[in-house]
């Protein structure tokens, strides 16, 4: 009898221990794990993580958790979903992003949380669409000198060729003018620094350090370049009008808060800032060039606005933008079709969805690459249709219904503006002064990435001549 009564109760334990989890697994979304513990699904999913969810979605419906390494990611993919993602106060942008910038720019989390929204609002103001004629000049300018560099007449793989023109630009315009090498050895260093760090991005998010040994490297020399050159950034204020570079206005404010991470705040500006724009400005280009009456009907803007192409270099105002719709209309389709494979937030108190409790610590993702391909939204969404453009109000700053490539609420993307600003100018600039050619098809997008925008999968050459 005595052994009897411990026993019942450890069994009594038991079942309602298991009637609880069954209870809670039915009021949460599916949930697709593996039958390894911790790994999960991580396996599946890593190989091929946008094909993977849409084939989730069709199999579980429009919401669904994925349970890999150790975390817990839902997905919402339909109007309920998406509203809570966008507008509920119980989801969190930070606290969501906190631990990959931990991990990608060690920024500790409480320096991180401390100074995230005073750095936001300084972004948001500076690359706001009222500063943006500030960036048109220098923007014109670096690009001319790149361009330059690309002498009569040549071939180069795209990709590459997209590089050589918007890291400098970005890097001269943002932190400061000059700070990109130009010793021909250095600038080759940058560049292969870059895409070793910007490639593993993904992995360094989420996997230690330790396992990613060039990734940490490339990461130890941004650090270490940032380090040399913060204080020549600090000191120089532009000659022209003494007026301060996006880093340098960030930096004021990381100076109050603590100095020893201004390297790491460096780090993250630079990826931000080039991560998803180079491949932005490398596949509109290369929609433009795979359409002979796109192209034309592009170069008859660019002639009608900066007449014939000569040898002087040209000045590009807001009011000439006006006048080339077309080509905004194309980097916003591009966007559209190449969108970021997710953006998140974690979830704080557990949130309903349709029929479903989502618990708190859940990541909540959406997927601007999926959601793009709603034909509710978009009518035909897998084709490159410039002219669905013609609807929204960009005028008034507003993108199509649907167009999540940004993000959205609070915390939408700050350099959205000056994205498509220098992804402009750089179509406009390679466009008059060079007659361009594809001399491969387009490759095909990888669907390896859910950090950030579309990647090319192979190569494709360009071939550009001086216009007469
Ligand atoms: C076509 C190019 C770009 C795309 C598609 C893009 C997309 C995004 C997205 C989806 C987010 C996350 C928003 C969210 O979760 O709601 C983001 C954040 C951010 N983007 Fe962009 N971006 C682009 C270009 C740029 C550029 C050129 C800059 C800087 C000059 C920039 C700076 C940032 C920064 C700093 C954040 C983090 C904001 C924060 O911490 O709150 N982006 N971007």
């Amino acid at each position: 009898m005595e052994l009897i009564f411990p026993s019942v109760i450890i069994i009594l334990a038991c079942v309602a221990l298991l009637l609880f989890l069954r209870w809670k697994n039915l009021s949460g979304p599916p949930c697709i794990g593996g039958w390894i513990p911790w790994i999960g699904a991580a396996f599946e999913f890593g190989k091929a993580p946008l094909e993977f969810i849409e084939k989730a979605r069709i199999k579980y419906g429009p919401i669904f958790t994925v349970f890999a390494v150790g975390t817990r990611m839902t997905f919402v993919t339909e109007e309920e979903g998406i509203d809570v993602f966008l507008k509920s106060k119980e989801v969190n942008f930070e606290l969501a992003v906190q631990d990959p910038v931990y991990r990608t720019a060690s920024i500790p989390k409480n320096v991180f949380l401390t100074l995230h929204e005073k750095l936001y609002i300084l972004m948001k103001g500076k690359m706001g669409t009222f500063n943006l004629c500030h960036f048109t000049g220098q923007l014109a300018e670096e690009l001319q000198e790149q361009l330059e560099n690309l002498g009569t007449h040549g071939t180069r793989d795209l990709t590459i060729l997209v590089r050589h023109l918007l890291y400098p630009v970005s890097v001269n315009t943002l932190f400061k003018k000059g700070l990109f090498p130009t010793n021909k050895k250095k600038i080759t260093e940058f560049y292969q620094q870059f895409q070793t760090y910007d490639e593993g991005f993904e992995y360094g998010s989420q996997m230690p350090e330790c396992l990613l040994r060039n990734w940490s490297k490339s990461k130890r020399w941004f650090l270490a370049f940032f380090e040399k050159n913060i204080p020549v950034i600090k000191a120089k204020k532009s000659e022209k009008d003494n007026s301060m570079t996006l880093m340098q206005v960030l930096l004021d404010t990381i100076d109050m808060e603590t100095n020893e991470r201004s390297p790491n705040y460096g780090l993250l500006l630079l990826w931000a800032s080039l991560s998803n724009a180079v491949p932005i400005a490398f596949w509109t280009l290369g929609f433009i060039l795979s359409q002979p009456s796109l192209y034309k009907a592009i170069m008859e803007g660019i002639s009608s606005v900066f007449g014939a192409a000569g040898k002087d270099k040209i000045k590009v105002s807001e009011d000439d933008l006006k006048k080339l719709p077309l080509i905004k209309w194309c980097i916003l389709e591009t966007i559209r079709l190449r969108a970021p494979g997710a953006i998140t937030r974690k979830v704080m108190k557990p949130v309903k969805i349709l029929d479903f409790t989502v618990p708190s610590g859940d990541l909540l993702m959406l997927s601007p690459f999926w959601l793009h391909r709603n034909p509710k939204y978009f009518p035909e969404p897998e084709l490159f249709k410039p002219e669905r453009w013609k609807e929204a109000n960009l005028e008034k700053h507003a993108f199509l219904d649907g167009f999540v490539a940004f993000g959205s609420g609070k915390y939408q993307c700050p350099g959205r503006w000056f994205a498509m600003l220098e992804i402009e100018m750089c179509i406009i600039l390679l466009f008059y002064y060079y007659d361009c050619s594809l001399l491969d098809p387009l490759p095909k997008q990888s669907s390896l990435h859910l950090v950030g925008v579309q990647q090319p999968e192979g190569r494709c050459r360009i071939e550009y001549r001086q216009r007469k």
